[in-house]
C-alpha cells in the first residue's frame, strides 16, 4: 500500500527526512487508536489493511495536521518579508525561493509534510501537503457537504514558476501587490512594463443559474490577485477517486474573481497593449477556455457591460484624438472567423478566404480592410460582424460561439519630423475570441454540432501543440496544423505583446475543463515571444529632396488656406447668386441668355470685348471656386445649387421653345425676303420690317386669344433693347449675317433704340445664367 510502503522505505533507508517521518509516525502511533483501544502505528503494523481503514486513518491525520499547519502558518508569517510567498502553506513549505525561507530549511520540518517516494539521491520528490485550505474561508468548502467530502490534496506550486518570476530581473514587471482576497479597487492597477513573454490572466465567471439548479459547488478559489486554487470534489465512498484527488495551486499575472468588472479586466489586461499599438507595436489578446466559461462575455460583453474589444476600440480612438487633430492616424479594421477550418470574412461574407504568408506574416487574402474614423463606426462594423458569426445553442451554452473570431485593428501613423523625414509607424492589435473546447458529450446535438465541436477541439489541440513546442523551445512549431494556429503565429511566436485570458467556470461539474484550461494557461506563461520593437520606418531625405519637401509643405499649407478662402468665397457667391436670381425672377419673366454678349453699347461702361473677357474670367473664377471638396459644401449651398439646377432646367426648356420660334421666324424671313426680292424690293431692312409686322400681328392675335405674348411695337424706333434682350425678339440678333448685308436702317434702329442699357445689371444676370 502506498502510504505504509513509503513510510517503510523512509525508515529503513535512514534518509535525511527521517526525524520528520519518524516523528510523524510517532505522532500517528501516539494518537491513533484502533477499535480495540490499543495504540498503534497502523500503516506500519498493518500495511495491507483495507481501504476503509486507510481512509479513516487519513481523515484523522487530516484533522491533526490541519491544526498543526494552521499553527505553522501563523508562526511562519512572522518570518516572511515578501507577502507574495506567504499566501499559502505550500509555498512556505517549499521555501518559495527567497532568502528568508533558507532559515526555515534549517528548522525542523513541519509535521504536516509527507514525502512520497523519497529515495536517497533521487530527484523525484513529490511533496504532499496534508489537506490545508488556503484561507479560513476555504475551510468551509472543505467541510463535509452531504455525502461528499473534499480531500484537497494540494500540490506544491512549481518551483520553476517561482524561480522564473524571481529571475525576470529588470525586464520583469513587479508583481502587483497582494492585498486582500480577490482584488477589489486595486484591480485596475497596471501590470507594468510589458514583458517578452505571454502574459496570462485568469477570469472566474459567476455561477450560472442552471449550475446552481444542478447543485453545483464552487471548486475554484481566487486566493489573491495572482493565485488560483482548484479543489476537486468526490464522494466520500469513491475510494479509488479519493486516492487520486488533488487540489492545485496556480499562479498567474493576475486572477480576476467573479465580481471583477469588465473595465477592471480591460485596464489590467489590454489597455497597455493599446498604448503600445499606437507606438507601432503589435499586440494580441485572446480568450481561452471551455465552452460557456465566459470568453465571449469577456471579449464582446453585452450592451450594458461592453467587453475588451469594445473598450479597446473606444480607448484607441480617444487616445488618437488626444494625440493628433491632423488626421495623421489611420485606423483599418478587419474581422474574420475560423469556422470548421475555413476562414471567412465577417464584414463582407462570401467565399472562404485563403491564408497566405507574406512579409507581414500570415494574411487572409481578400479580407476586407475598413478604414474607420470613429468608435461608433467600429461598433456598427463589430455588430454587423457578430451577426454574421456562427453561434448555436448547445447544452452547455445557449449562445455558444462555434467559431474562433479575430478582430484586427491596424493603426498607421505618418508624420514628418523636424528634419523633414517621413516617419511611418504601424501597429496591429488582434483581439481573439476563441471557440470553447468541449467534451463530445457536452453538446446536445450530434451531426453538425458534433462536427463543429470536433473541429474546435482539433484547432485547440493544435494550439496546445504549438504552446508545448514553444515552451520546450523546439525548432519546428506546428503552426500549419490548423488555420487558427496559422493566424495566431504572430501572437504566439512572433514580435508581439501577447495576453491570454483564461476563462473558467466555478462549477465543480466543470472541474475537468477548468483544470485543463488552467493547465494550458500555466504552460502558456512560459512562452517567450520575440522582442517587440516599434515598427517605424524613417525615410530620410537628401538636401534637394528636403528643399522640395519644404516647398511641397509650403504649397500644401497655401493650398489649405486657399481652400478655406475658397469655401468662404463660394458661400458669398452663392448668396449673391441667390439674391440676383430672386431679383431676376421679380424683374423679368424670362432670364437673359449668354447669346446677347455681342451687343454693342454706345457710351456704355463696358465694351463688348471687355464684357466678354470679364465675364469669362468671372466664370473661370466661379468654376475655380466650385472645385472645393464636397465636404466643404454645406447644406445651404446644396439647396441653393438645387434651386439653380431647377432654374437651369427651366431655361433650357425656354431656350428649346425659342429655338423653335427662331426656326419659324427664319423661315418666315427667308420666305418674305424671297418674296420681296421677287417683287423687286431689295434689302433685308424691308424684309425685317415686314417680319416685325408679322410678329406683332401674331402677338396681338395671341393676346386677343388670351395666350399672352410680349408684343413688339410697330415702330422700329421703339424697339426696346432691354426687351430685345429679355424676350423672344432678341432672337432677331441671330440674323446678323442678313443684317450685316447692308441694313443701315436696322443698325440705326438698334443704336437709337436704347442707349442707356443697364450693362452691369445685365452682366450680373448673364453671369448667373452662365454659371447655372
Ligand atoms: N463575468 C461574467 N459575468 C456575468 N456573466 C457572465 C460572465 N462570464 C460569462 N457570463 C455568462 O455566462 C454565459 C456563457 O458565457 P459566454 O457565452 O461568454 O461563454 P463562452 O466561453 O464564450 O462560450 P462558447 O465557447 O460556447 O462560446 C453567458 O450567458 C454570459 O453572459
Amino acid at each position: 500500500m502506498p502510504v505504509s510502503t513509503r513510510s517503510q522505505i523512509i525508515i529503513s533507508q535512514g534518509h535525511q527526512n527521517e526525524p520528520i517521518t519518524e516523528q510523524r509516525i510517532r505522532n500517528r502511533g501516539n494518537h491513533q487508536e484502533d477499535g480495540r483501544g490499543t495504540t498503534t502505528t497502523l500503516p506500519l503494523k498493518n500495511p495491507h489493511h483495507g481501504l476503509k481503514e486507510k481512509m479513516k486513518a487519513l481523515t484523522l491525520l487530516y484533522e491533526q495536521q490541519k491544526q498543526a499547519s494552521l499553527a505553522l502558518k501563523n508562526s511562519s508569517f512572522k518570518h516572511h518579508e515578501d507577502p507574495r510567498f506567504t499566501t499559502h502553506p505550500s509555498v512556505q513549505l517549499l521555501g518559495g525561493g527567497d532568502s528568508s525561507t533558507k532559515q526555515h530549511k534549517q528548522k525542523p520540518k513541519p509535521h504536516n509534510v509527507m514525502r512520497e517516494n523519497t529515495i536517497p539521491n533521487s530527484n523525484i520528490t513529490r511533496t504532499f501537503v496534508v489537506p490545508q485550505p488556503p484561507e479560513e474561508e476555504d475551510s468551509k468548502e472543505n467541510l463535509v457537504a452531504g455525502t461528499d467530502r473534499i480531500v484537497g490534496f494540494t500540490c506544491p506550486r512549481k518551483p520553476t514558476a517561482v524561480a522564473r518570476k524571481l529571475s525576470l530581473g529588470a525586464t520583469t514587471a513587479p508583481p502587483p501587490e497582494v492585498k486582500g482576497n480577490g482584488g477589489g479597487t486595486e484591480e485596475s492597477e497596471k501590470i507594468g512594463k510589458i514583458e517578452n513573454r505571454i502574459l496570462v490572466f485568469v477570469r472566474l465567471r459567476p455561477m450560472g443559474k442552471k449550475e446552481k439548479e444542478a447543485g453545483s459547488r464552487c471548486c475554484v478559489k481566487i486566493v489573491n490577485r495572482r493565485e488560483v486554487y482548484l479543489t476537486e470534489f468526490a464522494s466520500e465512498n469513491d475510494y479509488l477517486r479519493l486516492n487520486r484527488l488533488r487540489g492545485r495551486h496556480f499562479t498567474f499575472d493576475a486572477s480576476f474573481p467573479d465580481s471583477a468588472t469588465q473595465q477592471e479586466v480591460y485596464s489590467t489586461t489590454t489597455s497597455e497593449l493599446v498604448e503600445a499599438v499606437l507606438q507601432g507595436r503589435n499586440g494580441s489578446v485572446f480568450c481561452y477556455g471551455a465552452t460557456g466559461a465566459g470568453k465571449t462575455y469577456t471579449m464582446l460583453g453585452t450592451m450594458e457591460n461592453p467587453g475588451v474589444m469594445v473598450l479597446a476600440i473606444k480607448d484607441l480612438f480617444s487616445k488618437i484624438r488626444q494625440r493628433s487633430f491632423d488626421g495623421n492616424h489611420e485606423v483599418h479594421l478587419s474581422y474574420l472567423e475560423v469556422y470548421n477550418e475555413t476562414v471567412r470574412d465577417l464584414l463582407s461574407p462570401g467565399r472562404p478566404l485563403v491564408l497566405r504568408e507574406d512579409k507581414q506574416g500570415i494574411v487572409a487574402a481578400g479580407l476586407t480592410q475598413y478604414r474607420a474614423y470613429s468608435t461608433d463606426e467600429v461598433m456598427a462594423l463589430l455588430q454587423q460582424g457578430n451577426q454574421n458569426r456562427t453561434t448555436e445553442p448547445t447544452r452547455v451554452n445557449e449562445t455558444s460561439s462555434r467559431s474562433h473570431a479575430i478582430l484586427q485593428v491596424v493603426v498607421e501613423y505618418r508624420v514628418r519630423d523636424g528634419a523633414m523625414n517621413v516617419i511611418n509607424r504601424v501597429g496591429k492589435l488582434s483581439l481573439i475570441d476563441l471557440a470553447g473546447s468541449e467534451r463530445a458529450l457536452a453538446t446536445d446535438q450530434r451531426t453538425v454540432r458534433s462536427l463543429e465541436g470536433a473541429n474546435i477541439n482539433r484547432s485547440l489541440l493544435a494550439l496546445s501543440s504549438c504552446i508545448n513546442a514553444l515552451v520546450e523551445g523546439k525548432k519546428h512549431i506546428p503552426y500549419r496544423n490548423s488555420k487558427l494556429t496559422q493566424l495566431l503565429k504572430d501572437s504566439l511566436g512572433g514580435t508581439c505583446n501577447t495576453v491570454m485570458i483564461a476563462n473558467i467556470s466555478p462549477s465543480h461539474l466543470s472541474f475537468g475543463e477548468t483544470q485543463n484550461t488552467l493547465h494550458w494557461a500555466d504552460r502558456a506563461k512560459e512562452i517567450r515571444t520575440k522582442a517587440c520593437d516599434t515598427s517605424e520606418d524613417v525615410m530620410a531625405m537628401g538636401e534637394t529632396e528636403t528643399e522640395q519637401a519644404k516647398l511641397v509643405l509650403e504649397l500644401q499649407k497655401e493650398n489649405r488656406e486657399l481652400r478655406m478662402q475658397l469655401a468662404k468665397q463660394q458661400q458669398k457667391l452663392l448668396i449673391l447668386q441667390a439674391q440676383s436670381l430672386a431679383a431676376n425672377a421679380s424683374s423679368s419673366p424670362t432670364p437673359p441668355s449668354a447669346t446677347t454678349t455681342g451687343t454693342t453699347t454706345r457710351g456704355g461702361t463696358l465694351r463688348p470685348k471687355e464684357t466678354n473677357s470679364e465675364m469669362r474670367s468671372l466664370l473661370v473664377l466661379f468654376r475655380y471656386f466650385t472645385c472645393v471638396s464636397p465636404e466643404a459644401i454645406d447644406r445651404r449651398q446644396v439647396s441653393s445649387m438645387n434651386s439653380s439646377i431647377k432654374h437651369k432646367k427651366l431655361l433650357i426648356d425656354l431656350q428649346d421653345k425659342e429655338v423653335l420660334y427662331d426656326i419659324d421666324y427664319k423661315d418666315e424671313f427667308i420666305h418674305l425676303d424671297f418674296q420681296s426680292k421677287k417683287k423687286g424690293k431689295m434689302g433685308s431692312g424691308v424684309t425685317l420690317r415686314k417680319l416685325i409686322t408679322v410678329i406683332n400681328h401674331r402677338e396681338e392675335k395671341k393676346k386677343s386669344k388670351g395666350e399672352g405674348g410680349g408684343g413688339v411695337n410697330k415702330s422700329t424706333s421703339h424697339i426696346d433693347l432691354r426687351l430685345a434682350v429679355n424676350c423672344r425678339f432678341r432672337r432677331l440678333l441671330h440674323f446678323g449675317p442678313f443684317l450685316s448685308s447692308g441694313s443701315a436702317a436696322w443698325r440705326r434702329m438698334l443704336q437709337n433704340s436704347h442707349d442707356k442699357i443697364e450693362v452691369i445689371d445685365y452682366q450680373s444676370k448673364l453671369l448667373v445664367d452662365m454659371v447655372l
